[in-house]
């Protein structure tokens, strides 16, 4: 019978910006060795002229995966992000295509809430500006301006995994704090939710941002919230650049009205460590401006490597697709002695019909059936004997609404 599943040296994997060498090292332990490994990202045709052959990348926030880079990506499975953020990459393109997406939603979680805390602390001494004046021979030995955090209030916009993470640090300090999210959350330790973002920037001392990129965030943070913000108070941002219009911001901490802010993300950012970081904010001693580096810790780079890694290989060998963030989730047991046909089509009546009736027809017994589907893609796990793969695999081929099709040995 002719081999239908690929072999797993003839797997391309491409893995961009850096990842750490435990994505290389995990992926080299579930057995696929063909990896190209570049320490930089790509741009888009770049990637057009590359992705043709690939079948699983890795990327970290800086690629960007457009339409026009999965038009040209036949043979990529699927996407890992070796990061939080997803937005870099046109999900809706994906799924269309089939394209599984995943990322590392939790490893470096606790290393942006660190350095945000670490910010609030320095921001609230004055430490930036006394620090640059040092620098060129300055000694600002005073008080003035100067607090502890103990006690302050600090308003997290955005909930979520870092939100609530940094809540709890934060306490631990004593520190009293109010957050605000779209959704109703329960509030850890002796936190508080506020009802609207207007409000907390009125209340809060120090005003950190955990929200993704989405069309609800952009600009989130412009003039006029900048004006809502107390007196002396301090802005954090280490979410997206799209969230905070910096113009604005350039105005605002010329104008004094803010104690100091610390920004880790840019609507620009440099493409390479080789580039020129172009801001506004260049001109302040009051702001620490660090370049994307919330997540840029040993301990969350490998834990990312790993995990991500592992999703790919997980999903690559037996199909399943637990905690991708654009695809319908399967969680699927080994398949031992049969063949495994993974079928995605598009989310309209009538397919799953046909599947079933190319069975039907053909007397392949099915061994287990898997299906989930959500509002674009159906994704459906079927486990066979192995003399009839071949057979049902370019008869599911031709299912009406089929996106692609795989068998797995
Ligand atoms: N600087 C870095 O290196 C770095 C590292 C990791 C993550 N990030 C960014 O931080 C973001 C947050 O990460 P997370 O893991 O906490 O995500 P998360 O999804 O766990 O939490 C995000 C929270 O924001 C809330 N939210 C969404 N839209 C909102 C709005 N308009 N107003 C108020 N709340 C809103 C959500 O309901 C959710 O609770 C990521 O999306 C990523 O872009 C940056
Ligand atoms: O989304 C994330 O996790 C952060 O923005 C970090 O991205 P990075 O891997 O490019 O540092």
């Amino acid at each position: 019978m002719a081999k239908t599943s690929l072999d797993k040296s003839k797997i391309k994997i491409l893995l961009l910006e850096g990842v750490h060498q435990s994505a290389v090292d995990t992926l080299n332990a579930a057995g696929y060795t063909n990896i190209e490994y570049l320490k930089h990202s790509l741009n888009e045709d770049e990637l057009i002229a590359k992705i043709g052959d690939v079948h699983f990348i890795g990327i970290r926030s800086r690629t960007q995966l457009t339409e026009a880079v999965f038009a040209a990506a036949d043979k990529l499975v699927a996407v890992g992000c070796f990061c939080i953020g997803t937005n870099q990459v046109d999900l809706e393109a994906a799924t269309r295509r089939g394209i599984a997406v995943f990322n590392a939603p939790y490893s470096n979680t606790r290393s942006v809430a660190e350095l945000v805390l670490a910010e609030a602390i320095l921001l609230s001494r004055g430490i930036p500006e006394k620090n640059a004046a040092a620098h060129r021979g300055g000694w600002m030995k005073h008080a003035k301006n100067s607090y502890e955090v103990r006690g302050k209030k600090l308003g997290i916009v955005g909930y979520g995994s870092i939100g609530t993470q940094l809540s709890v640090l934060a306490e631990a300090l004593g520190m009293e704090v109010y957050f605000c999210d779209v959704v109703s959350k329960l509030p850890l330790g002796n936190a508080v939710q506020i009802p609207s973002l207007d409000e907390l920037l009125g209340l809060c001392d120090i005003v950190s941002l955990h929200v993704p990129e989405t069309l609800s965030t952009r600009n989130m943070i412009r003039a006029e919230q900048l004006d809502k913000m107390k007196n002396g108070s301090i802005l954090i941002n280490a979410s997206r650049g799209s969230v905070v219009d910096i113009d604005a911001l350039a105005e605002t901490l010329r104008s004094g009205k803010l104690l100091g802010a610390a920004i880790d993300v840019f609507p620009v950012e440099p493409k390479s460590n080789d580039e020129e970081f172009v801001s506004p904010l260049r001109e302040f001693d009051n702001v620490i401006l660090t370049p994307h580096i919330g997540g840029s810790t040993v301990e969350a780079q490998q834990n990312i490597g790993i995990e991500v890694g592992e999703k790919l290989a997980t999903y690559s060998d037996n199909g399943t697709s637990v905690s991708s963030v654009n695809f319908p989730e399967v969680a699927l047991p080994s398949h031992p002695g049969q063949h495994r046909l993974l079928h995605i089509h598009e989310n309209v009546p009538g397919v799953m019909s046909e599947i079933n009736t190319v069975f039907s027809d053909n007397g392949i017994n099915i061994c287990g059936q898997y299906l989930r589907t959500n509002e674009t893609i159906g994704y459906v796990v079927v486990d066979v004997n192995k003399d009839y793969s071949e057979l049902a695999l370019e008869k599911l081929r031709s299912v009406k609404g089929t996106v692609r099709c795989r068998v797995l040995f």
